[in-house]
């Protein structure tokens, strides 16, 4: 008889069995809260973002994916490739920018499936002096139903430009501390000389409120927001010519001809990206490119890129 008792080892064995048991039907719990509608995985993510050791942050990411509806294996690979998230992770041991991206893909994501044909995340980029910064003054005058997102950048105001409105004009320590914290959904070096960056914050809000969110970024912003959030639309705004483009540069006045020169290269580059973008706009006149770039933001009247 006396053998058959348990010994103190098999007894913490015994126990540490039954926690595993209960944490597995704990996390199972939750994923089938996810998968029935009845808690939202941003919410999940933002449990596990608070208690890492906690149930939800225990779950892996691929489970947590899985868990959500219309995601299945095949989708939930891509998605933990273009997060760049390696399979092993759990909720609870991301790093902020992974945490980030995840919650960037899922807030898309969410905004997208409730079907709310007015949210939508609009990318516009284009080669330099197109016009892009005319096109979203005109809408953000005429069109007060987008929210149009206003960049940070280490560059200084030009005449005119508003502090808070045009850019936030930061210094570059203050660019770096935003870098560090997350607080950019993208950012670039822009024309090989200036950083700018979309404030992550202010976009998600106005996207969650249901609100549209135009983005009036450069092209290697566009590839990164394509990225982190691939619902969003991504618009190229095209000179009727390149000859017009040069007269538009060069009329605007605002560079030095070394700059220009500079710009006019990159624009080169640029106008060979037109191909990955969802939709093309032609620049001819301000208040027609605008009104197509604001009709797209509700998907309705312009025809898709073949
Ligand atoms: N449809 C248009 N017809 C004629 N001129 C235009 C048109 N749209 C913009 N412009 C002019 O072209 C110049 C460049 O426009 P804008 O500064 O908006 O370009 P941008 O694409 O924002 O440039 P960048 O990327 O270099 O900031 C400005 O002088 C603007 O007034
Ligand atoms: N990647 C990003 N590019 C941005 C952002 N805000 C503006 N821009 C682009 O920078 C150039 C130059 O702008 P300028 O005002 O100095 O002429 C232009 O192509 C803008 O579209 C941003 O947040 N991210």
């Amino acid at each position: 008889m006396a053998e058959n008792r348990p010994t103190p080892p098999d007894v913490d064995r015994v126990a540490a069995s039954r926690a595993a048991v209960a944490a597995r039907r704990a996390r199972a719990a939750v994923k089938s809260q996810i998968a029935q509608g009845k808690r939202s995985a941003l919410d999940v993510l933002s449990a596990a973002t608070e208690s890492p050791d906690g149930v939800e942050g225990r779950l892996r990411v691929t489970e947590f994916l899985i868990s959500i509806p219309a995601i299945g294996v095949t989708k939930m690979h891509r998605i933990m490739g273009r997060l760049e998230i390696s399979p092993s992770k759990r909720l609870g041991g991301l790093g902020k920018h992974q945490r980030d991206r995840l919650r960037d893909f899922l807030t898309t994501r969410t905004v997208a499936r409730r079907g709310d044909s007015s949210a939508k995340l609009v990318v516009l980029a284009g080669p330099t002096a197109v016009g892009k910064g005319t096109v979203a003054a005109h809408i953000r005058q005429h069109h007060p139903g987008v929210h149009l997102s206003v960049s940070a950048t280490t560059r200084a105001p030009r005449p005119g430009e508003t502090a808070g409105v045009s850019y936030f004009f930061v210094d570059d320590a203050e660019f770096d501390r935003m870098v560090a914290a997350g607080d950019l959904l993208e950012w670039a070096t822009v024309h090989n000389a200036h950083r700018y960056g979309t404030p992550r914050g202010p976009v998600t809000e106005a996207l969650n409120e249901g609100h549209s969110v135009l983005l009036e970024i450069d092209i290697q912003g566009a590839r990164a927001v394509r990225r982190a959030m691939p619902e969003a639309r991504l618009v190229f705004l095209l000179p009727p010519s390149w000859d017009e483009l040069v007269r538009r540069l060069i009329g605007r006045d605002t560079e030095a001809p070394a700059e220009q020169a500079r710009r006019l290269e990159t624009a080169k580059l640029e106008l060979a990206a037109q191909g990955e973008f969802d939709y093309r706009v032609v620049n001819h006149d301000v208040g027609e490119a605008a009104r197509e770039v604001v009709d797209l933001m509700n998907l309705r009247t312009a025809p898709l890129l073949p």
